[in-house]
């Protein structure tokens, strides 16, 4: 636990000084494309700081006519819910600083979850923020493919896992589409 809050720290500090800098967006690899289809419910995320903007991600998936997706945080205890993102709806303030749906919203089961990440390796091993809520998403949709989504600079030699963490299916970067 230590060991991955120190992980934490480092990536962070990479990461602010990788947005920086001039940077390119996040690419959108053909085998991301190639994973979506009409109706399919793909959740994403709106960044916070320096986090990686899935817009791209976003765009690819609305253009193959996927439904998207937003969490909604009520607190650190809380599962989080997806709920359905409409192109231009609303969105309110949530607790550390995200904008999410209000909380009437529908909620969704999503078929692909964008993951935002703290950091990761190329075992595609992950750090979120610590809370657990994507670890206990995940456990609630074992079904839905994971892509984590985060800049190339957030990447670390090894990440420790836990026996409640699940390694992510694929990796989209600023300059790779990363799978086992
Ligand atoms: N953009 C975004 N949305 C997200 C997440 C995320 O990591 N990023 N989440 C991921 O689970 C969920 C929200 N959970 C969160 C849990 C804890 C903190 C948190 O402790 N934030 C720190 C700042 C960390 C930083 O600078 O990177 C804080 O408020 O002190 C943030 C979100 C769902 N939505
Ligand atoms: N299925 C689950 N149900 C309840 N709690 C869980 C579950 N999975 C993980 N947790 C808890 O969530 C916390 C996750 O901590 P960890 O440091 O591994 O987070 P993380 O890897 O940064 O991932 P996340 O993005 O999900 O926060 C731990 O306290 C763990 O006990």
């Amino acid at each position: 636990m230590t060991d991955k809050t120190a992980l934490r720290a480092i990536a962070r500090a990479a990461r602010a000084a990788f947005v920086a800098a001039p940077h390119p967006p996040i690419r959108v690899d053909a085998r991301f494309v190639a994973l979506l289809s009409s109706g399919l419910v793909v959740a994403s995320y709106v960044p916070i700081g320096a986090e990686a903007d899935p817009g791209p991600l976003e765009q690819a998936a609305r253009d193959a006519g996927c439904t998207l997706a937003l969490p909604h945080v009520v607190d650190r205890a809380t599962p989080l819910r997806f709920l359905h993102w409409e192109q231009d709806a609303t969105l309110v303030a949530g607790p550390f600083g995200l904008r999410q749906p209000g909380d009437a919203v529908v909620e969704v089961a999503p078929d692909i979850v964008l993951t935002p990440l703290v950091a990761f390796d190329r075992r595609l091993n992950r750090l979120g923020q610590g809370a657990g809520h994507y670890d206990r998403a995940f456990a609630a949709f074992p079904a839905a493919r994971r892509i984590g989504v985060a800049w190339s600079a957030q990447m670390l030699d090894t990440i420790p896992t836990d026996p409640w963490d699940a390694p992510l299916d694929a990796i989209a970067t600023d300059c790779d589409w990363i799978t086992a």
